[in-house]
């Protein structure tokens, strides 16, 4: 697949692919190769290209392209992407604050199907980067496919290469090959390095995009979306998974490695600006002989938290090449569920608790409950809950996101789940509803806070809850963990995506800022939306000329000077 740039086709410009992903077509103009600006203007658009700018032009969207369509509602969001890469100026509608000024990022599967072949789960798809420039008020965005070895692999060679979520290359059909198979998993060869889910600005500037396998973690350029290569750790720690989400500030990057060959967890911590993982400590599975999934792990100023889910690896699942319901992992709530608690500066492990069983991909923030003295007498660890429920993860099942209706109130519940993990020695740690679940529909995941509170007491989480009756989350809920409230987003019909919280600069109040999220409508477009983040108001909207895959986490880059 060679790169996409618009280039002149007569009156139409196509992507200069020979790939079947589609087109955008824009009638009326030519143009020279190069990237395309476009300028909104209600249906019209004003296209230019660096060298002559503006001229009209009316975007045209190709009808014979595919969205999925459900009982008269189009949606972009459980689609492929129809192109590699775009990039444009987008129409807005509303206001944009003068001082948002920088870069969101979002990473996300975006393709999910190679030629004629379809993947299964929402967490298959190949990664696709979504840019969104703010600066004096207009907003430029693009889109880009990151290009991982098993992307291109799966592109060269029209089929599977690798073994991504819930897919798994065929498998080998005799004893020898067998063998190889598992060497190859066990090296992690087979492994996909497909970076589909975090995003993560370092401390030095670099941008990394990253899944659970640890060769997933791409460099990327945040100014041309192109794949710069494998961020490579220039340590000799190995492991072959880690959580998608580090905990990232300006000075380090911590992380969890999950050990599947002796049961536990390894905690690294790596200085920004090196490639060297360091060994903060490590911990032993408390419960069964596997480690739990490790997707999102919480930190607070003094500790990381590494929590152990009843829902583990399985040695089993992993091998085998077809999927299973819970894929790589199982249920094992015998095996019971723990909360450790390391400690930064020795590694120390102050805390191992047991907990009610949960089920959790993502961590909201956590801080230190401190008494008079300033002593840590307790950890509060916040997460989006799914009631100790794993049918949320078949629920993201491709097939299962795209033919339920939306009178169909299938999104099982979940809540904003609130661990009290006590530091004096006592065995257990308690798991409550930190708010009546009504406030949210009872829809809670992919949520985001004030990065400045990361880690300390803090009192707004926002995320995505539901407005029912839905099949996946769809509002963008604002939770005040203090008053026990919440405020909601909604559009009829629109699915948005994880709500990224920007500071204003200058700001003291927690939620003194803006809230991004990219939005897929009901008619097959795509959106960013801006909300205000104190009042949780819409302030603007920025129109993307075609609709998006959903995408799940995103990052900013501040302009600087
Ligand atoms: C998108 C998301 O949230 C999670 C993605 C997780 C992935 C791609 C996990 C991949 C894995 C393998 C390919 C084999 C080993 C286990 C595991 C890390 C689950
Ligand atoms: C999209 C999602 C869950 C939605 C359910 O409520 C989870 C994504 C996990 C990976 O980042
Ligand atoms: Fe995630």
């Amino acid at each position: 697949m060679g790169s996409i740039f618009f280039t002149s086709a007569g009156s139409n410009i196509f992507p200069s692919t020979s790939s079947d992903f589609g087109s955008i077509r824009i009638n009326g103009l030519s143009l020279k190769k190069g990237l395309a600006f476009i300028h909104h203007k209600k249906q019209e658009l004003t296209i230019t290209n660096v060298a002559t700018r503006p001229r009209p032009a009316v975007f045209i969207p190709d009808p014979s392209l595919p969205t999925e369509t459900i009982n008269d509602r189009k949606l972009a969001a459980w689609t492929s992407i129809r192109q590699e890469r775009w990039e444009g100026e987008l129409l807005v509608r509303g206001e944009i604050p003068l001082w948002l000024r920088g870069t969101y990022l979002r990473n996300g599967p975006g393709q999910w199907n190679i030629g004629d072949y379809h993947f299964r789960h929402l967490f298959d798809g190949y990664a696709t980067l979504v840019r969104l420039h703010f600066e004096n008020g207009r907003v430029t965005a693009a889109h880009r496919q990151i290009e991982s070895e098993a992307y291109k692999a799966a592109m060269k060679n029209n089929k599977l290469c690798y073994r991504e979520f819930s897919e798994s290359p065929p498998k080998p059909n005799n004893f020898l090959s067998y063998v190889g198979e598992l060497a190859n998993l066990f090296s992690g060869a087979s492994l996909t390095d497909n970076a589909n889910t975090g995003i993560v600005l370092l401390g030095d500037g670099r941008v990394i995009c990253l899944t659970e396998t640890v060769k997933g973690s791409i460099e990327i350029n945040p100014d041309t979306l192109e794949t710069i290569g494998r961020f490579e750790y220039s340590d000799t720690l190995g492991g072959l998974i880690h959580s998608a989400h580090p905990a990232v500030t300006e000075s380090e990057l911590l992380t969890v490695l999950p050990d599947l060959i002796n049961p536990g967890y390894g905690v690294v911590r790596m200085e920004a600006g090196t490639n060297e993982r360091k060994v903060i400590g490590r911990v032993s599975c408390k419960g069964g002989l596997a480690p739990g999934w490790v997707h999102s792990f919480p930190v607070t100023e003094h500790y990381i938290l590494v929590p152990e889910m009843p829902l583990r690896y399985c040695g089993r699942n992993l091998l085998r090449a077809e999927p299973t319901p819970l894929y790589k992992f199982e249920w094992l709530p015998q095996s019971k569920a723990f909360m450790h608690v390391m400690c930064k500066a020795t590694g120390d492990i102050v805390a191992s608790v047991e907990v009610p069983l949960f089920v959790t991909f993502h961590f909201i923030n956590a801080y230190e409950k401190k008494n008079k003295d300033g002593r840590a007498t307790a950890i509060i660890a916040d997460c989006c809950e799914h009631n100790a429920d794993t049918s949320i993860l078949d629920k993201l099942r491709l097939h299962n996101l795209r033919s339920s209706s939306d009178h169909q109130d299938v999104l099982p519940h979940a809540r904003v789940g609130r661990f009290i993990i006590p530091l004096d020695g006592s065995p257990t740690g308690e798991l409550k509803t930190a708010l009546d679940p009504e406030h949210h529909g009872r829809g809670m995941d992919m949520c985001s806070i004030n990065p400045s509170f990361l880690g300390k007491k803090y009192r707004y989480a926002y995320a995505c809850g539901a407005r029912r009756p839905c099949n996946f989350p769809n509002t963008l809920t604002k939770i005040n963990l203090i008053e026990k409230t919440a405020q909601n987003w909604h559009e009829e019909g629109a699915v948005p995506s994880e709500p990224f919280f920007v500071a204003r600069p200058g700001a003291t109040a927690e939620d003194d800022g803006i809230v991004i999220s990219m939005v897929s409508d009901k008619n097959g477009g795509g959106y960013a939306v801006l909300l205000n983040g104190i009042t949780f108001k819409e302030i603007a909207r920025a129109e993307f000329p075609y609709g998006l895959p959903y995408g799940l986490h995103g990052c900013w880059v501040p302009k600087t000077g």
